[in-house]
């Protein structure tokens, strides 16, 4: 057979609940010493694009999707991203899928089977999907997304073990058994696994899926449990920007709060602020995270929190001509935007 001479490329998606450690596994597996090159296709909830700026590794080339959740609207992007690296073929050697916090996995897994071009060649190597010890409980109790990525998955990475005690540790890995008896699991600190763990695992098991979605191969992406005809490709821009619109597994309350500006920021004010409002605001905020422009600072704050949880640290030096501006997002249920917008405000140095 041809795929003798020329083997499909290995594609690894990864998923995840919000803050769970996507973005920790990616650039743990990037900065390792692999010797091998990796494209990385990057899908964010929210319009300013964050994580891109987040994933370190020099080699490899990164592609953004941030015009709305993977497994939706954005899916023909996907689809032409693949094809895209596909002309470029044994310039690869793999190709990991980051998904949103928000993605449901099934409609991502099925565009390796579907879509005839993609399938020809690349392979769904493996789901992998990082679940946050501290978290999960509480998220498969309200967000159906979290359930479907534990389910979907060939590999969990049950990550942030150090939050919390043994028995909690316990609990929450008896939970995901419950959901997903198959998947191999590793428990980590900061998604510390080996590389062979979670790439290149031939995993990903087709007949397990089709008894969980048995429409699974079917190519028409309006069954399969989607609900989709309120939006198409014109209209979802709007939808996305306040969290609606993202049918069937997605939380509709979900919300995206994105700020901006090129002004300096004080870091006397702004670091209090942000505190307090994750303090405040943990339940509702969900996620939060930024590149900041401090004032008189040379170098680039980065902060991610999950929930009240913060951390923060300068990462670089700005570069020569790199714009000076900060990004925030935050992402969460019933947002206090406005507070939010004034808040930001007041740290901005005039
Ligand atoms: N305490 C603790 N924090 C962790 C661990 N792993 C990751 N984090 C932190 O959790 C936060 C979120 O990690 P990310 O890797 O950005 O999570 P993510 O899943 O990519 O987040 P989204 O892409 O926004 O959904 C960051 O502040 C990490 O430093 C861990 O094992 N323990």
């Amino acid at each position: 057979m041809s795929e003798a001479t020329s083997p499909k490329i290995p594609v690894t998606v990864l998923t995840g609940y919000l803050g769970a450690g996507k973005t920790t596994l990616l650039n743990r597996i990037l900065s390792e010493n692999h010797g091998k090159k990796y494209a990385v296709i990057v899908n964010e909830f929210g319009e300013i694009g964050i994580d891109n700026d987040l994933i370190i590794g020099a080699d490899e080339e990164v592609f953004e999707m941030n015009n709305g959740c993977i497994c939706c609207t954005v899916r023909g992007d996907l689809v032409r991203i693949m094809d895209g690296l596909m002309k470029r073929k044994g310039k690869f050697d793999a190709i990991i899928v980051e998904t949103t916090g928000l993605a449901d996995p099934a409609p991502v897994a099925q565009t390796f089977f579907v879509d005839e071009d993609v399938q020809k060649n690349a392979r769904l190597d493996a789901v992998v999907t990082v679940a946050d010890a501290k978290w999960l409980s509480d998220r498969l109790k309200d967000a159906p997304e979290a359930k479907n990525q534990i389910a979907f998955a060939d590999v969990i990475v049950l990550n942030k073990t150090d939050l919390v005690t043994r028995p909690e540790l316990a609990e929450v890995e008896a939970r995901i058994r419950c959901i997903n008896p198959y998947a191999k699991l590793h428990r980590t600190e900061r998604c510390s696994v080996a590389l062979a763990d979670v790439l290149d695992r031939g995993a990903f098991d087709l007949d397990r899926i089709l008894d969980i979605e048995p429409d699974f191969l079917e190519a028409d992406d309006h069954d399969h449990d989607h609900d989709h005809h309120h939006h198409d490709g014109h209209d979802h821009h709007h939808h996305h920007d306040h969290g609606h619109g993202l049918k069937h597994y997605h939380d509709e309350e979900m919300q995206s709060l994105s700020l901006k500006t090129d002004k300096p920021l004080d870091p006397n004010v702004f670091m209090p602020w942000l505190q307090n409002l994750v303090q405040m605001e943990g339940q509702k905020i969900l996620r939060s995270k930024g590149i900041l422009a401090f004032h008189d600072d040379d170098d680039r704050y980065v902060f991610q929190g999950v929930h009240m949880m913060l951390e923060g640290n300068h990462q670089r030096k700005w570069k020569d001509g790199e714009p000076r501006e900060s990004r925030l997002i935050f992402i969460g249920r019933e947002l206090p935007e406005e507070a939010i917008r004034k808040g930001f405000e007041s740290c901005i140095v005039s």
